[in-house]
Parts: C-alpha cells; sequence; structure tokens
C-alpha cells in the first residue's frame, strides 16, 4: 500500500498554508517532548488550524487516509497525554478567540487555544470569575484543560475543570462537528455528552470550544500560612475551618517540611513565612462577598492557634504578601527537578483518610529504600495527594527511576485500599495507562474501551493513552520511552 503521508501533507498544506504545516524538526521539536523528558514523540508534521471548520478538514483527512492525530494544547501536561508516536500533531493554538460574553447569564464562550490566564481575564473584564486556577496558567489553554479535567487550587470551592462547563463543540474522529454550545444550568435532554469528552484526554474527540460557567467575584480574599503539628493536625484544621467557614474556604494546600526546605533553597526569592520550624504547613485562603475576609481568617486562625490545633500562623497584610505565599506553595512542583530524579503519584484518597495516607505511604516508601525523600504536597482539601519522591542523595538519578515500578506499587495499592483513585488531576496519558486496568473496575474499564471503540473505530486520536484497545496505530507501544510508569 503507498504510503498516505506526502498527498496528506501537501493535501493539508493547500488547506490550511503551508505555513501551518511544519515538518522542520526545529518547529517540530517543542511539540515532540513533554514537561519533564519522560517521552520522547515523533511526527509526520504539526498541523496549526485556525478555526473549527479547518480543525474538522484535517481529522476528516486523517481518518480517509488512517492516519493518527494527537491535539495538543499548551502541551504542559504530566502524564504524556500529548506526546505523538506517529501521526500528526494538531495544535489547537489558533483558535484563541473568545466568542461571546454573556455577564447576564455568567457565562463565555471561548475557543480552546485560549490561554488559561486570558480566560481569567475576559471573565474579570466581565466582572466575573472564572475559577480554574492552576501553576500553568500563563501557558495552558483551555482545550487542555477540559480535555484532562483539569484540578488545580480552587477545586475545594468550585469543582474541577468539567464543574465549569456548560457546552462544548468537539470535532469526532470522523471528523464531523458536534455543536453542543448550549449555555444551560438545566438541560436533561438526553445523555450529557459533553462530560463523555471532557477528561477523555483526546482520545474521543477534539474540544474546539467551550460554554464555561462564571462565578461572582468575591470582595475580598485573605491568604494564610500555617504551621501545624502534622498531617494529622492539618487535616484537622481543614475540617474545622471547612465547617466554620462553609464555602468560603476556597484554598487548602498541605505543604510538608522538606517541601518548603527546597521552595527556600530553590525559588528565587523565597522567604520563610514562620518563625521555627514544624511538622507540616499549610497554604489557607478564605474568600468573602465583604471586605472582611482578611479578619474573618484571623478569627478563625486565633481560635485554632488558641485551641493548639495549630503551631503558629501568618496572614498575609497585602496582596503582594499574599502572592508571594502563593508563589511558596506554586513552585513546589518546579522546585522537586532541581533535588533530582522524581517519581511522582497523583493521586487521591476521601479527604477524611489524607493524613492516615500520607503517614502510611511514607512508611511504606522510607521501609523500601532508606534515604528516599517524601516530597507529598497538594490539595488537601479535596483529597489529592502529589505523593511525590525524590532521590536520595547520592543516588544515581537511573538506579532510582528504575524502582519506579515497585514505588508505584507500593503507593497505588495503599490507595486502592482507601478506596482512592491512581490518576487523581493530572490525568492517565501514557504514565498510568498500563497501571488502570490493574486498579479500574472491569466494567468500568470495559465500558470505557467500549465508547472507545464506538466513537473512535479506527483508533486514531491520540491512540495508545488512556486504555489500550487493541494495536495502537503509531506504534505507540514499542515508542514508549521509560520501562517505568
Ligand atoms: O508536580 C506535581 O506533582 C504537581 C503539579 C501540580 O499539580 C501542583 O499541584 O503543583
Ligand atoms: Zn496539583
Amino acid at each position: 500500500m503507498p504510503d498516505p503521508a506526502p498527498a496528506l501533507l501537501d493535501a493539508l498544506a493547500a488547506r490550511l498554508g503551508s505555513a501551518h504545516v511544519l515538518r522542520a524538526p526545529d518547529d517540530m521539536a517543542p511539540h515532540l517532548a513533554e514537561t519533564r523528558g519522560l517521552y520522547r514523540g515523533r511526527a509526520l508534521a504539526v498541523v496549526r488550524p485556525a478555526d473549527t471548520a479547518e480543525v474538522a478538514a484535517v481529522v476528516r483527512a486523517c481518518a480517509e487516509a488512517g492516519v493518527p492525530v494527537v491535539a495538543q494544547g499548551g502541551n504542559t501536561g504530566l502524564v504524556g497525554g500529548g506526546v505523538p508516536f506517529g501521526g500528526l500533531v494538531l495544535s489547537l493554538a489558533r483558535l484563541d478567540r473568545v466568542r461571546a460574553v454573556d455577564p447576564a447569564n455568567a457565562t463565555l464562550t471561548v475557543e480552546a487555544g485560549c490561554i488559561l490566564a486570558r480566560v481569567q481575564e475576559a471573565a474579570e473584564a466581565a466582572g466575573l470569575l472564572f475559577p480554574l486556577s492552576l501553576a500553568s496558567e500563563g501557558s495552558c489553554r483551555i482545550g487542555g484543560n477540559l480535555s484532562t479535567n483539569a484540578g488545580g487550587t480552587a477545586v475545594l470551592a468550585y469543582g474541577n475543570a468539567r464543574d465549569l462547563v456548560l457546552g462544548l463543540e468537539v470535532v469526532l474522529a470522523d471528523g464531523r462537528v458536534w455543536n453542543g454550545l448550549k449555555a444551560l444550568r438545566k438541560d436533561n435532554a438526553g445523555y450529557d455528552l459533553k462530560h463523555l469528552f471532557i477528561g477523555s484526554e483526546g482520545t474521543l474527540g477534539i474540544i474546539t470550544a467551550a460554554v464555561l460557567k462564571l462565578h461572582p467575584r468575591p470582595a475580598s480574599t485573605a491568604t494564610a500560612f500555617v504551621g501545624l503539628a502534622s498531617a494529622q493536625a492539618a487535616l484537622a484544621l481543614f475540617t474545622r475551618l471547612r465547617d466554620r467557614a462553609g464555602g468560603r474556604l476556597t484554598a487548602f494546600e498541605y505543604i510538608p517540611p522538606f517541601g518548603l526546605d527546597i521552595v527556600l533553597r530553590h525559588a528565587p526569592g523565597a522567604v520563610r513565612p514562620l518563625d521555627g520550624d514544624h511538622g507540616a504547613y499549610a497554604l489557607v485562603e478564605v474568600s468573602a462577598e465583604t471586605p472582611e475576609a482578611g479578619p474573618a481568617l484571623e478569627a478563625l486562625l486565633g481560635d485554632a492557634l488558641e485551641d493548639g490545633l495549630a503551631e503558629d500562623a501568618v496572614v498575609a497584610r497585602s496582596a503582594a504578601q499574599g502572592r508571594a505565599l502563593w508563589r511558596l506553595r506554586e513552585s513546589l512542583s518546579d522546585v522537586q527537578r532541581r533535588e533530582g530524579a522524581s517519581i511522582k503519584h497523583d493521586v487521591s484518597v476521601p479527604v477524611s483518610r489524607t493524613a492516615a495516607f500520607l503517614e502510611r505511604a511514607t512508611a511504606a516508601c522510607e521501609a523500601e529504600l532508606p534515604g528516599v525523600r517524601v516530597c507529598a504536597f497538594g490539595h488537601l482539601g479535596d483529597g489529592n495527594i502529589h505523593f511525590n519522591l525524590s532521590q536520595p542523595v547520592g543516588m544515581e538519578a537511573a538506579a532510582f527511576l528504575a524502582l519506579w515500578p515497585r514505588f508505584n506499587r507500593i503507593v497505588h495499592d495503599i490507595v486502592h485500599a482507601m478506596n482512592g483513585s491512581i490518576a487523581a488531576e493530572h490525568g492517565v496519558g501514557l504514565i498510568k495507562r498500563d497501571e488502570l486496568p490493574r486498579y479500574a473496575d472491569p466494567v468500568a474499564l470495559d465500558l470505557m474501551r467500549r465508547l472507545k471503540q464506538a466513537l473512535d473505530p479506527q483508533g486514531l486520536l491520540n491512540p495508545g493513552k488512556v486504555v489500550a484497545v487493541g494495536e495502537a496505530p503509531g506504534g505507540v507501544d514499542a515508542a514508549v520511552g521509560p520501562s517505568f510508569g
């Protein structure tokens, strides 16, 4: 059979303009690697359609030629979900228009390539709030946020990306466009299709636009950094604040002493927030409809200090101080790189079990490899812990990474026993694909495979990711770089 690629690329260059069909290795390079350098992919070309009709034309042409398509937004993912192993990379970056703003309906209709920070700004310009917030918001794109059902630091109050969507426009595997751009808060007209595509990591369809749900902007926000005796104390403080502050508690992030140490060591301009050392730390944010968030948080923490629930606390006195406290938390992922190789487990357990999980998993990993440095941090308020490990000082990175499967088993078995999830926030991608069948309910897995087959019968949309179905085109299995994951 003749190679379909040259004719396909020529046809796409004629349709999109040759400037938008990148074939030079240097132009393609940023689209072939992912942030942590765990996987290096390959592609025939990177195509950059300008609008939904062009996305549909590309996907239709690929379906006819039997060529895989990997959709990419900002390529900031952490699970290898956007790495191509053959076929085309379809960049959504040029679909970056805000199509409609409806302040009375509290909605924003945006295209998939809009950078998350621009979406937040568009909401603010309408006097409203789009609460999805992540460390990579300056470069990640909303289509990627939706296709991975991104979480971030505000899930506690506003939910995951999925909870912020009212409607979607999606290009299907055969090139048809599903127009589901409804801006309704009630719509029970059949199955809720948007939720199939949200979180499917580009394996069921390609999201090209969305109607986003906006929230009222709080009149004031207050941020505090709290020193605590232990993870148990952090959980006790969380439940106290949640019960007393209710929906006004907009963030509760857990930071271990090792995490704070490496932030202070490596993050430019980082300043120790509290005198003295503590067994655990929490970054707490309270928002209010009145200007009173600061005094409210001070009162809440004052009680906690008096009751011995917290050991020390500082409430930011200015917006700049608040941002500096947030930076301590947000730099954690980045500074971990500076401590050598890391093995990451993005997991969740019921909030009530977070402290027990942290204790059990830490003890088990330290017993497995004395000297391993547990860097477990994250969104304690929604049960999502980034149970990360940094290599022991002096150990070879490769020798440490060779232990990845063993640590997966230890950590994921504990998560599973606690009725948790082994892929809480970042998705499955490649890194968890072969872990999923081990822990997923077999009926759920069967349904996932049937959905994949029904919506993408040729297996061309982001093949080999999330669920393995039959033989993946593009040789994805052979091409997966590291042997762990
Ligand atoms: O690097 C990580 O493990 C977590 C990244 C991100 O989800 C965060 O919460 O900072
Ligand atoms: Zn996170």
